[in-house]
């Protein structure tokens, strides 16, 4: 055992980049496992004995026990923020610092009613949206237990006992000194040193931003330990949490969990994916909005130094202007209605919406892209037939397939066999029996580049002998064996025929070789003798076709991205029942792609429905030409090779029984193996869209309205034409009133085709609408004019303002109620807020508050002249709502 090269980290000084200390308990020391490179390091088996731990992990009572002692292994940054930071948080948002500008502007000149209603409505925006981000919180923390991570483990019954289990234990549940072992597309659950690799290659992306794989093995001798590398992540010997696993296989130690591992420390901030589709057309909007706000004061000031002078009342009330032109419920609007949709999809139909605006994204989805198995298929293979190269069955391709599976998995420690060599097993029980006694030398487990795996074996007794067992894609294996022209052509189309029927294929080669001392590497598998082909039958999902049509139904495209074989793609696409090619592209491989420039690509995407032979780099160029041809794609896969075109898409959709690292890297996953799912998701997604788009232009054609009648009538009249008091309390009623989109009952007809929200389709709604709403303004200020029996010069300010304020509420109920768009009566929240609306719009002049706000009530006969200018502006708008919505909606509600 070479233990020269221990030392304790103590006495080899503080190290800049070393893995900080962990954690184990007394009288478990430091582990020491990296130093500044000038001393040597210790050893694996040092390591695990500082961790009172061996090569077959710790016993349970010891797991427990330390367990106690260290607590659970979950990083200190998923732990809710408390309630304070939230709500300093939530004051980041671009209408909330603009407002707070303005407030101090207020408090600046002195105008302290002006500056208390805005700091009123900051609070309330900010104190809503904290509770509503809370709630979903609190509701996703439940559901994240559905989808909950699990580490392959091997502990030890009992002290005495020797032979460890394996076992799946909740990742929150290691404790350093575990012994785990990793296999393709699982998390690395903690900061571990690996004891044995095989073909191991991890993406380290969210710790270095690198997006291609690493090659991890475990130091061989101790002076390979000593040679650091440059940066403490480029160290092969260990793996860190949050790290995956992009192939092969390994045992490692875990070495620092919880806030003890590099993730927790910080040092690798956890890169965030960039913002997404959502976000943009929200920042978008604001900052539109923002501008207009900034403008706002300037203009009004300019306005009255030009054509009126109303005294030192001026500056509040273009700063009011302001105010009462933001949405500033937007966030909470938007907030609430993702969070309502999020959590009533996940009581609903078990789907986690891991990111919550990708339900925006869904609902603006165009074109889903699935990849096949265990997706569209069950993913239970079966063995269907075992061939030799001329057609004929032969029972021994099978026996050799079963061997290459069961070496495999034994040799590289994998967790568990991956679909089709489970199937080989349970098509051949017993492969290493008595007749065919091999061991096993070593093995190079599949990789999806690679798309073969390979078992050396030995027979014992035999000496100079080794033989290779090869099995993979048909295509992949065939080029690496030795054969002439015609006979690779005839065993193509041999598999051809069997894809052609639905079967996956596997072909199978062996080759003997003189066993030698150093490793076998992909380079050896070449030179091969082809043994045959197995075929597996993987049937489609029961509910696929449906959930494909019914997705179809709602606008969105599907397109087939596979690794598997061209026609056994094409016929799964033929059973899907879906349109055969859509355009003339038909079928795309791989290697064609390969071929295809971008520019080309992104035309050659949208005309082709099924591609095939793809690799992860593959599924993830479709993905982004997709984008590039302006489509919203979602991408729903499973596999360790789906991940980069699950990051690459706008929306990407996993089964919950995919790989951990695609369902870190999707933001919906499904819980249920129902694809229907996905059609329900997007209406989810739709409706909240439409609760969304609802609110922007409610709100902001009245804002904008009044902020132009406002302009007008600072033009006109020899008075403020609003104090501020009644702009701002008019604005909190406004408020409080459109929050209630939020909490809409839904709207009975879900968009039929896709939705986003479109800033340039906003702006030409609001400034249509927003019009139509200042000529009521207008039409108002003509009737106070005529009833309060003088010209409107003339007329008292108090009238002017009650008979603004009452048509003002009024006319933002009747806005309330007709853009609310959506069919059937309207009843619930948003009915009762456009009630109260009117209610409070007609009754506040005459109360206590009225004088507050500087408002009087009219004359009488202005109620009815006013209840006609509200008729026709009720009819007007309604009439316009239906030509817009049929021109530029497309019929949408
Ligand atoms: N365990 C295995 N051993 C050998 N070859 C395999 C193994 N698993 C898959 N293959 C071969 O590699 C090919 C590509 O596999 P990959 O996992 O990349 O895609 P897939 O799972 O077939 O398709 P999808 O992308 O729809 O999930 C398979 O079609 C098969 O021919
Ligand atoms: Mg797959």
């Amino acid at each position: 055992m070479p233990e020269a090269g221990g030392r304790a980290p103590e006495s080899a000084g503080p190290a800049p980049e070393a893995v900080p200390v962990p954690v184990a308990p007394d009288p478990v020391g430091p582990v020491p496992v990296a130093d500044d490179g000038a001393l040597p390091l210790p050893t694996p088996l040092q390591v695990l004995r500082s961790l009172e731990s061996g090569p077959k992990g710790l016993t349970e009572e010891r797991a427990e026990e330390r367990l106690a002692a260290v607590g659970p292994n979950t990083l200190p940054a998923r732990r809710t923020p408390s309630l304070p930071r939230r709500m300093a948080r939530g004051l980041r948002d671009p209408f909330t610092s603009v407002l707070l500008c303005l407030g101090l502007v207020s408090a600046a000149v002195t105008s302290w009613g002006t500056a208390l209603v805005i700091l009123a409505l900051v609070t309330v925006s900010c104190a809503v949206r904290t509770a509503g981000e809370h709630r979903a919180d609190r509701s996703s923390a439940a559901l994240r237990a559905l989808v909950a991570d699990t580490a392959t483990v091997l502990r030890r019954t009992a002290e005495g006992r020797r032979e460890p289990r394996v076992r799946e234990v909740p990742v929150d549940e290691l404790v350093p000194g575990d012994v785990i072992r990793l296999g393709p597309g699982d998390l690395v659950p903690a900061d571990v040193l690996l004891l044995r690799a095989s073909g191991l290659r991890v993406h380290q992306a969210p710790l270095t931003g690198e997006s291609a794989p690493v090659a991890k093995h475990p130091p061989e001798d101790a002076p390979s330990l000593a040679e650091p590398g440059p940066g403490l992540f480029d160290r092969p010997h260990l793996c860190f949490q949050g790290s995956g696993v992009a192939s092969g296989s390994g045992t490692a130690v875990v070495v620092a969990t919880g806030a003890d591992t590099q993730l927790a420390a910080g040092q690798a901030a956890a890169r965030e994916r960039g913002i997404g589709a959502f976000d943009r057309s929200v920042y978008g909007i604001s900052w539109i909005l923002i501008r207009f706000m900034l403008l706002t004061p300037p203009l009004v000031l300019m306005a009255d130094a030009a054509f009126g002078e109303h005294g030192g009342g001026t500056l509040p009330f273009a700063v009011a202007v302001a105010v009462s032109l933001t949405p500033e419920m937007l966030p909470v609007v938007v907030t609430t209605v993702l969070a309502r949709g999020g959590v009533a999809l996940a009581r609903e139909c078990r789907v986690i919406v891991r990111r919550l605006p990708a339900l925006h994204d869904l609902a603006a989805m165009d074109v889903l892209c699935v990849d096949k198995t265990g997706t569209v298929t069950q993913d239970r293979p079966v063995v269907d037939r075992a061939l030799d190269a001329y057609g004929r069955d032969d029972a021994r391709v099978l026996r050799w397939a079963a061997l290459n599976a069961a070496w495999t998995l034994q040799l590289a420690e994998l967790p568990a066999p991956d679909a089709l060599d489970e199937a080989l097993l349970d098509a051949d029980a017993d492969p290493c029996g008595e007749d065919e006694a091999y061991e096993g030398v070593t093995a190079l487990p599949f990789d999806h580049a690679r798309r073969l795996s390979t078992a050396v074996l030995r027979r014992p007794g035999v000496l100079g002998a080794h033989t290779l067992v090869v099995k993979g894609a048909v295509e992949n294996v065939l080029e690496r064996c030795a054969l002439d022209e015609d006979a690779r052509a005839r065993v193509r189309a041999l598999a051809a025929r069997q894809a052609a029927d639905g079967l996956r294929v596997l072909a199978v080669a062996t080759a003997t070789r003189t066993p030698r001392a150093r490793d076998w590497t992909p380079a050896d598998e070449r030179g091969l003798a082809l043994t045959g082909l197995v075929t597996f039958r993987d049937a489609l999902a029961s509910t696929a076709p449906d959930a494909l049509h019914a997705l179809r139904d709602r606008g969105i495209a599907v397109r087939l991205v596979t690794g598997d074989h061209p026609e056994t793609a094409a016929r799964a696409w033929h059973e899907l029942g879906l349109d055969p090619r859509p355009g003339s592209g038909g079928l795309l491989t791989g290697e064609r792609i390969d071929a295809l420039s971008d520019e080309e690509l992104a035309g050659a995407v949208t005309r082709t429905a099924v591609f095939a032979r793809c690799a992860a780099p593959h599924k993830a160029r479709i993905v982004t030409a997709l984008r590039a041809a302006g489509h919203t794609t979602g991408f729903l896969g499973d596999g360790v090779n789906d991940l980069a075109a699950l990051r690459a898409a706008d929306v990407g959709l996993c089964p919950r029984d995919a790989v951990a690292v695609a369902r870190e890297g999707a933001d919906v996953v499904l819980g249920d193996k129902d694809l229907a799912a996905v059609a329900r998701a997007v209406d989810a997604g739709r409706r909240g869209g439409v609760a969304i788009a609802t609110y922007l232009r409610v709100a902001l054609s009245s804002n904008l309205g009044n902020a132009l009648a406002m302009l007008v009538a600072v033009l006109l009249l020899p008075f403020v034409p609003m104090l501020p008091a009644q702009v701002l309390a008019q604005n909190l009623c406004f408020d409080a009133a459109q929050l209630s989109f939020a909490f809409d009952r839904r709207p009975r007809a879900v968009p039929a085709r896709p939705t986003a929200l479109d800033p340039r389709e906003l702006l030409r709604f609001l400034t249509r609408f927003g019009l139509l709403n200042a000529l009521a303004d207008l039409a108002t200020f003509a009737v106070i004019a005529l009833t309060a029996h003088s010209a409107v010069t003339g007329a008292e300010p108090e009238v002017f303002h009650g008979g603004w304020f009452t048509e003002n509420l009024l006319t933002q109920g009747l806005v309330i109620l007709l853009l609310r768009g959506g069919s059937g009566r309207v009843r619930g929240p948003v009915g009762l807020a456009a009630a109260g609306l009117g209610v409070l719009g007609v009754l506040i002049p005459f109360t206590p508050l009225g004088p507050a706000l500087g408002t009087a009530p009219l004359p009488p006969v202005a109620y009815a002249l006013l209840a006609l200018v509200l008729g026709l502006y009720g009819c007007a708008l309604a009439a316009a709502r239906a030509r817009y919505a049929a021109r530029h909606l497309g019929g949408q509600p």
